[in-house]
């Protein structure tokens, strides 16, 4: 599938990038830039999501144990940083092609307008035929607002550019029925779908101290990228030429197809929007007419909440078993909707002194999941 697509996000993993969790491996980064060159070749465009900084920062610090402290983190993230972008640009520039240096945050993805900055600047990027890399601004956020492993961050970014595919680089082969490195009669599997429950069931958590997401964080990533139809590839960094190898119709890892349906970009930025400020549940008769009739949500509906949102912020939306089925941005704020939960629009104007909308969330402002 690495064949048809024309824009790629390769994300590299920290396990693979750095020695044994400590410095980069330079001559590793030298290889993929090479790939993704012959890549940028064939008429590809790339988008490099590379970990690294904090093992990088941890090398230049002398520190030997990886810290725990988050501000001690931050800050070997801050000094790694230059040493993965002055890696990469030098490796790109034996290749003749320019790097660009963006980091983000989940509140540059979740604010609408910083998302759309984002999006132009890497279009522009793309446009001007220079390789974006991409890694979390981790010396600013706190631990209740990180990504925190990669595989999330580049399926974001996938769908943020409507890329067409996703190859998650790693230690592995692909993706087995169970972890190979504590179940030796693990079976590999080449090819499901992004969508399969069964798979959050076989991907377990980080096999190593280095990684952050283990399998779990890379087939939640896939089934992200698939709202954007995007497919995902699970392979290791470690096979030669892997990239180029894809890109010419070789199957190689897992492959994770994009098999639901594809949401509007506006609803696709909506189901990305990792912290929400609050949940609702619904009554059957709601989620149903939510899901099967594409209807808006109404006071009426609604049993329950928690949180203290404000009016326009995101809130999760729960059937009365507490599986979230939507994600929206709501109307009224917490304490105005506990008024109104449960009453017919028509009475929100006795309850309330007002009336904004009839409408709880606006089918417009709600995606599914
Ligand atoms: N079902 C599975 N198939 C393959 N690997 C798995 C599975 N479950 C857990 N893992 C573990 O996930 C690890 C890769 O994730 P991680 O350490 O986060 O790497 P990266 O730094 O590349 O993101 C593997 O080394 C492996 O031990
Ligand atoms: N942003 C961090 C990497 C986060 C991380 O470890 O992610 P992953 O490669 O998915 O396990 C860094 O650059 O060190």
């Amino acid at each position: 599938m690495l064949k048809e697509a024309h824009r790629i996000v390769v994300k590299v993993g920290s396990t693979l990038v750095t020695n044994q969790g400590k410095g980069l491996d330079h001559a590793a980064l030298s290889d993929w830039a090479g790939q993704i060159a012959k890549l940028k070749h064939l008429g590809k465009e790339v988008v490099l999501v590379s970990s690294g900084a904090i093992a990088e920062g941890m090398q230049r610090l002398n520190w030997n144990v990886r810290p725990t402290a988050l501000y001690e983190l931050q800050a070997a993230a801050a000094v790694g940083q230059m040493g993965l972008a002055q890696a990469y640009a030098a490796s790109f520039c034996d290749h003749e092609l320019n790097t660009a240096q963006i980091l983000l945050t989940h509140g540059d993805l979740s604010n609408r307008e910083r998302y759309l900055n984002a999006r132009s600047t890497l279009m522009t990027l793309l446009k001007l035929g220079v390789i974006p890399i991409i890694n979390e601004n981790d010396t600013v956020v706190t631990d209740e607002i990180r990504f925190g492993d990669n595989d999330t961050l580049a399926a974001l970014v996938t769908n943020l550019i409507e890329a067409d595919a996703l190859v998650i680089l790693t230690d592995q082969a692909g993706l087995y029925t169970s972890d190979p490195r504590k179940n030796h009669d693990a079976m590999f599997l080449s090819e499901v779908s992004a969508a399969d429950p069964a798979l959050l069931k076989m991907a377990g958590g980080v096999g190593s101290s280095i990684g952050s997401g283990g399998m779990q964080s890379k087939v939640v990533a896939a089934k992200r990228a698939a709202r954007s139809g995007a497919h995902t590839i699970i392979a290791s960094g470690r096979e030669t030429e892997v990239l180029v190898r894809l890109a010419r119709g070789e199957s190689i890892g897992t492959r994770l197809l994009a098999t639901i349906p594809v949401l509007a970009a506006r609803k696709q930025w909506l189901a990305d929007y990792l912290q929400v400020s609050g949940t609702i549940t619904l009554d059957q008769g709601a989620v149903n007419a939510l899901i099967m009739d594409g209807k808006s949500l109404l006071p009426i509906g609604v049993t329950h909440v928690t949180g203290n949102f404000e009016r326009g912020e995101a809130v999760a939306c729960l059937t009365p078993e507490g599986r979230e089925v939507a994600r929206g941005l709501i109307n009224y704020n917490a304490a105005e909707t506990r008024k109104i939960m449960g009453k017919a629009s028509t009475y929100i104007e006795t309850i309330l002194g007002y009336v904004d909308e009839a409408e709880l969330i606006h089918r417009n402002n709600l995606a599914l999941l």
